[in-house]
């Protein structure tokens, strides 16, 4: 069928003039896989000049990348588009009007972590801009993690009130989910299976077009939008899921006095003929922007696109909402086990020193987003103890909402600790020497409360700890050997 729109894609010809809003860890790998595609003139990288963020700018205009971390090959790329011409950062959205194709990567955080609502504002904003400038015949694809309905709702009706034009008549409209992980941005987008979901067929085409020009070994997957933006939410929700599941098991190997590794090793033996199991692994909770969120996008979802057609059974939760309740309630577990290693050792939370080992929400990271270690940090200083948190990684000097009195300086926060809890599994807590700890926080008996499997229950038990693991419930229970300091 051919339409309005088909007709004006046809006039354009190739996508060669593309934009993308929101210079970050999204936005910017993919503008500059776009800038070194065949076929591609120019990319703008739209970037409002926010105070916070306006500095990114003339920093991309140089060649330089303003992304923290270790990014393979992102460095190089940028330098190369940026000498070839074929990519310019700029603030001036007037030139989506002469782009093809524009996307836009802009940040969707909580609004506030207590009511887990979006704060669409910069997206909306976003593509406010592009529908002022918005011509006939333009690709816009929100790239953004939204709940599902944004695009063909929202999105759609905020481009068509600015720009006067019709979705899917005069302009293409798409949702493709970005899957990409920090460390390996470039390898992520050019990579994994890209999800690509139009308003309508037209619309779908011409985004496969788009994105079929950057990857290498991944395959587009056309679908709907509203297709795409549950796929993004649901893979994460997922994850979210398994997490969960393996955590209730953990809980459960406590009570029953058994080693939850043991299980897991048990289960994931289960293997090949379709009936392998995707056991992950339990821990001291679940961080990062991804998870916390995803799940309650995929829920609003639902509740707006589907509320009177929904058959669930009556009264029950959402499994996924609990899933997330489960792994929230992993900081609280933590509290417990080392209010009872205290005891153990005849302390109370009320007075007690406590080291907490890792305020990084992932492993050998300095990414702090929504940490799991936050909530268990504000409970023990309600109950009347005393918390230093160590983090290798996370910088006191730039990180976001960090505790006070964060330390690079381990044996320092280690110092008169009455007990050691480990919430990040980086590598510096797999060397810990029970005996030198021991001797740090001065006392006969301390508390070792172990949230991401790190150290040896036996030898730091032998060293006169009260242990306490996730799903060790076969070590938990252990006597204290009696022994002098
Ligand atoms: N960072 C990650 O690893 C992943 C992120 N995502 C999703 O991608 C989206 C973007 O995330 P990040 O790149 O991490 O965000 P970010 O915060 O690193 O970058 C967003 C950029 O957009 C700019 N911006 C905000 N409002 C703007 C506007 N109105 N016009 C132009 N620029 C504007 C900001 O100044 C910032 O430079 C989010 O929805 C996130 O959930 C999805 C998967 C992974
Ligand atoms: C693009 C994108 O959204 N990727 C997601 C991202 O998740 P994220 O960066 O949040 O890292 P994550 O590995 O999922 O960990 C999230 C949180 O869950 C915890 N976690 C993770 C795995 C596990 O078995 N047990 C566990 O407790 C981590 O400690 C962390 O606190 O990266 C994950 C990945 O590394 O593959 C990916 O599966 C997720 O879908």
């Amino acid at each position: 069928m051919t339409t309005n729109l088909t007709s004006l894609i046809k006039q354009r010809g190739p996508i060669r003039t593309i934009g993308v809003f929101g210079m970050g860890y999204v936005g910017i790998p993919a503008a500059l896989l776009f800038a070194n595609a065949p076929g591609t003139e120019h990319v703008y990288g739209f970037q409002r000049d926010s105070p916070t963020s306006g500095y990114k700018i003339a920093m991309l205009n140089r060649g330089e990348s303003p992304l923290k971390g270790e990014e393979p090959g992102l460095g190089d790329l940028l330098k190369k588009v940026v000498s070839a011409g074929t990519f310019s950062c700029t603030p001036d959205f007037s030139k989506v009007a002469g782009c093809d194709a524009v996307t836009l990567a802009i940040q969707t955080p909580f609004r506030d972590k207590k009511d887990l609502l979006p704060d669409f504002t910069p997206l909306i904003e976003g593509i406010r801009n592009v529908g002022r400038h918005l011509t006939p015949g333009t690709l816009v694809v929100l790239e953004s993690t939204i709940t599902p309905g944004t695009t063909a709702g929202m999105a759609r009706e905020i481009l068509e009130a600015e720009s006067g034009l019709v979705a899917g008549e005069d302009f293409a409209l798409a949702h493709a989910p970005e899957r990409v992980m920090v460390g390996r941005l470039l390898r992520n987008i050019r990579e994994h299976d890209r999800c690509v979901g139009g308003i309508d067929e037209v619309s779908t085409r011409r985004a496969v077009e788009l994105y079929s020009r950057v990857l290498t070994t991944g395959q587009v997957i056309p679908m709907t939008a509203t297709a795409a933006e549950v796929t993004k939410t649901a893979e994460n929700t997922f994850r979210d899921l398994q997490i969960a599941a393996i955590n209730q098991l953990a809980l459960y190997c406590e009570a029953m006095g058994i080693n939850v590794y043991d299980v897991r090793a048990g289960v994931a033996s289960l293997k090949g003929e379709g009936i392998t199991r995707a056991v992950l692994w339990p821990g001291a909770g679940v961080g990062g922007h991804c998870l916390t969120k995803d799940t309650y996008h995929l829920e609003r979802g639902v509740q707006q696109l589907g509320p009177d057609d929904l058959d669930y059974p009556t009264g029950r939760e959402s499994l996924y909402t609990l899933a997330r309740g489960i792994n929230d309630f992993m900081p609280v577990h933590m509290l417990r086990l080392t209010e009872s290693a205290l005891a153990q050792a005849g302390k109370t939370l009320e007075g007690a020193k406590i080291a907490l080992l890792g305020w990084a929400f992932i492993n050998d990271s300095d990414d702090a987003r929504n940490t799991p270690s936050e909530p268990f940090y504000e409970m023990a200083r309600a109950a009347g103890a005393e918390v230093r948190v160590h983090d290798p990684w996370v910088d006191p000097a730039t990180a976001p909402d960090v505790p006070a009195g964060l330390s690079r300086d381990l044996e320092g926060v280690l110092e008169g600790a009455d007990a050691v809890v480990v919430f990040a599994g980086h590598k510096e807590y797999r060397g810990l020497v029970p005996a030198r700890v021991r001797e740090l926080c001065g006392c006969a008996h301390p508390a070792i409360i172990d949230g991401r499997n790190v150290v040896n229950p036996d030898v730091w038990i032998d060293a006169g700890f009260a242990y306490r693991g996730i799903g060790r419930g076969d070590k938990n229970r252990h006597i204290i050997e009696k022994m002098a300091l």
